[in-house]
């Protein structure tokens, strides 16, 4: 990270010694190796679950989803946020269960950002109500939905295997499940002082996988609370974990805060690839994982629970993983 970016950054709670956050490498998962059926896979599934207890965060190599396919995706993303703004204000909506909507507002998290929000999966369901402009919007973001999908779904057996529960656990749920790309743009920033990006918050779904064109991801290092920015190598995927797999884990692995801020040398865009299960199939402690020691800890919910929580996040003044927990008021 440049250290023009460091000199506007806010909000970086305990700086380190010389002044500047600290920048993460997070742990690298060779995807190439899940493929394989020998001791290799198992070798990795191991590297999956310390990654997802200690920190909440990996990225992935090897994923086999071709440059140009992310390329594209990110100029796509970047060509919609050029149009002007009357193009876009078609898909402005305060109904947050549209199948696509544009917000530019900057109201509640998104400090300085603006986002498209739309279904993926299935995705002959939902990619007529895409945007038509820029042309290529929708056959360069669907081939990089399709790609990112089967890493995900992928990554998410891998994460049931690493817990215990067998790769299967959850049948054919998975492959139900929800898919919500959000593609989101952040200015340069040109002022120092107005640095956030997007606010702290943590992804309600079980994982998500993340492209950004240039550095700006923050994590909170989940044992010393301090902000850690995150490195991002070439072609890696970054992913994490959120909210249903906290509470379907039971605790084992906890969802991550993040927070993006705002790249002094670019404008940035970054596509999150939101999975989890279908809109109404509940998500619960895994019984595996309950017992005297461990009670289970979190209330079950789906993800048409979490749209229900949204508007009212701002006056419950709590998360959506702490309205979930056993045992907090209401
Ligand atoms: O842009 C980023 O780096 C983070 C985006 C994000 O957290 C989100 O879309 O939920
Ligand atoms: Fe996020």
């Amino acid at each position: 990270m440049s250290a023009a970016l460091l000199s506007s950054i806010s909000l970086v709670p305990p700086p380190v010694p010389n002044g500047e956050p600290e920048s993460m490498q997070m742990p690298i998962i060779d995807f190439s190796k899940l493929q394989q059926t020998d001791g290799s896979r198992l070798a990795v599934i191991r590297d999956v679950e310390t990654a997802c207890r200690e920190i909440g965060c990996f990225q992935v190599i090897n994923h086999g989803i071709s440059k140009s396919v992310m390329e594209g995706a990110l100029s796509a993303a970047y060509d919609f946020f050029e149009l002007p703004a009357e193009s876009k204000a078609e898909f402005m909506s305060p109904d947050i269960t549209k199948p696509v909507r544009y917000d530019c507002s900057n109201e509640g998290i998104n400090k300085s950002r603006s986002y498209l929000k739309h279904y993926a999966h299935p995705l002959e369901e939902w990619i007529k109500f895409w945007p038509r402009e820029p042309p290529t919007y929708r056959i360069k973001m669907g081939q990089y939905a399709i790609e990112v999908r089967r890493v995900a779904l992928c990554l998410m057996h891998a994460i049931l295997q690493s817990l215990g529960l067998g790769q299967a656990y959850l049948g054919t749920k998975l492959e139900e499940g929800v898919q919500l790309l959000a593609v989101n743009y952040y200015p340069q920033s040109t002022q120092p002082g107005v640095a956030l990006g997007l606010a702290p918050h943590s992804d309600y779904g079980f994982i998500t996988i993340l492209l950004p064109s240039c550095p700006g991801l923050e994590v909170m290092d989940p044992k010393t609370k301090v902000w850690m920015s995150v490195l991002q190598p070439e072609d890696t995927l970054h992913v994490h974990i959120g909210d249903h797999l906290e509470a379907l884990s039971n605790g084992k692995y906890r969802t991550v805060v993040h927070r993006a801020v705002l790249n002094s040398e670019n404008s940035r865009v970054s596509i999150a690839s939101i999975h989890g299960l279908a809109m109404n199939e509940k998500v619960r402690s895994a019984e595996e994982l309950v017992d005297e020691q461990n009670p289970a800890m979190y209330k079950e919910s789906s993800f048409r629970d979490f749209l229900d929580f949204l508007p009212s996040k701002e006056i419950k003044n709590k998360s959506y993983i702490d309205s979930l927990r056993i045992g907090t008021a209401e």
